[in-house]
């Protein structure tokens, strides 16, 4: 099968860098918080997972450019964090010097083609659910020609199908999208399910989801749209890809994600896992004009504005709508 190492390793590294986040999360009252520049918040947990993750592509795949959110530059000045750090990953990668946990981190090459095969890595998206103890994702996707081509999603607080908490879901290009339990984060041998978005086509069926975090999107915005659809129910808020994992598996019909703040451009590894997750379980992901997500532009999302995720179904009704309120607010 074509890119089955890629997914091998792509599976293992997150399903350990999963494992790390849960174990950070036993020490939940010291999670060793720090407000990064842009004042949001990252963990040792955050800094932990993608040495977890950037160590296991390094060695797979030692040609490959991997782009991350983390830098070490706190870890460098910090050697208190640093060691619990260190601690947490060598639970997982074996017996790893600081070093070399620190290069992993900053594996991110200087030259970077954006239009060529990369790997991006998000080692926790929605870093304040994570603080609540709510919806957080571990999301990694490898990139060639704009488009992603695999990407998986660490979900240890999303339900599974078996009733269970806690999965791993990865889509893979031609393939199909497939959801492993719970246990599935101590080993593979669980058997994945394929997984598909909601059939129905109705507005007054359908659940929508949205960021939990008011700062992050227009909740405002998204009513106004979901109005005009006829979509009824309350939005389903909850905090990173989780909210793709949702369209992906039928939990949820419509993502809406128009930021808050104006001119603010979404980052790669915050969707591109998501993105192929949602559309080899049959939906569809464009930005709020139509077109598909760009991610040969470099780090951010520069040529969409707007996210729209959908059962593919209600897509053509959303996009309708959201032209309906551009109109309005002209
Ligand atoms: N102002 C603003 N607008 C839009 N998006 C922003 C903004 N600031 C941050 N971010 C990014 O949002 C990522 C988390 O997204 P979520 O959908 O999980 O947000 S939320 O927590 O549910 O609100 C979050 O990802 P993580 O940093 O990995 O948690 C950020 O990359
Ligand atoms: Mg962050
Ligand atoms: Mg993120
Ligand atoms: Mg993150």
């Amino acid at each position: 099968m074509l890119y089955q190492k890629e997914l091998e390793t792509a599976l293992n590294a997150v399903g350990k860098a999963s494992m790390l986040c849960q174990d950070a999360q036993k020490d939940f009252v010291n999670p060793g918080t720090v407000e990064k520049q842009d004042r949001s918040p990252v963990t040792i947990a955050d800094f932990g997972s993608q040495a977890v993750i950037n160590l296991a592509l390094i060695k797979a795949f030692p040609n490959d450019p991997v782009i991350g959110e983390e830098d070490s530059a706190i870890l460098k000045e910090n050697k208190e964090l640093c060691q619990k750090v260190m601690n947490l990953v060598r639970k997982q990668s074996g017996d790893i010097s600081e070093t070399q946990v620190l290069e992993a981190i900053d594996a991110e090459p200087i030259d970077k083609d954006f239009t060529r095969r990369f790997w991006t890595v998000d080692p926790i998206d929605g870093t304040k659910g994570f603080l609540r103890g709510e919806q957080y994702a571990v999301a990694l996707a490898l990139v060639e020609n704009g488009r992603p081509v695999l990407g998986v999603l660490g979900c240890p607080n999303f339900p599974a199908d078996n009733g269970k908490k806690g999965c791993i879901l990865y889509g893979l290009k031609g393939q199909g999208s497939f959801m492993y339990s719970s246990d599935a984060l101590k080993s593979f041998d669980t058997i994945e399910k394929k997984i598909s978005v909601a059939r129905d086509s109705s507005a007054e069926n359908a659940r929508f989801c949205e960021s939990f975090e008011k700062a992050h999107a227009s909740h405002d915005v998204h009513a106004q749209i979901c109005r005009i659809v006829g979509i009824k129910a309350s939005p389903f808020r909850m905090d990173s890809q989780a909210k793709y994992a949702a369209v992906a598996s039928g939990k949820a019909s419509v993502y809406l994600r128009l930021p808050r703040v104006k001119g603010y451009k979404e980052k790669i590894w915050d969707h591109a896992a998501g993105v192929i997750i949602v559309e080899e379980a049959g939906g569809r992901v464009t930005d709020f004009n139509g077109s598909a997500l760009d991610f040969s532009a470099g780090i951010s999302l520069l040529n969409n504005t707007g996210i729209l995720a959908t059962n593919s179904h209600l897509h053509e009704d959303v996009l309708k709508a959201i032209k309906i309120i551009r109109e309005q607010k002209k």
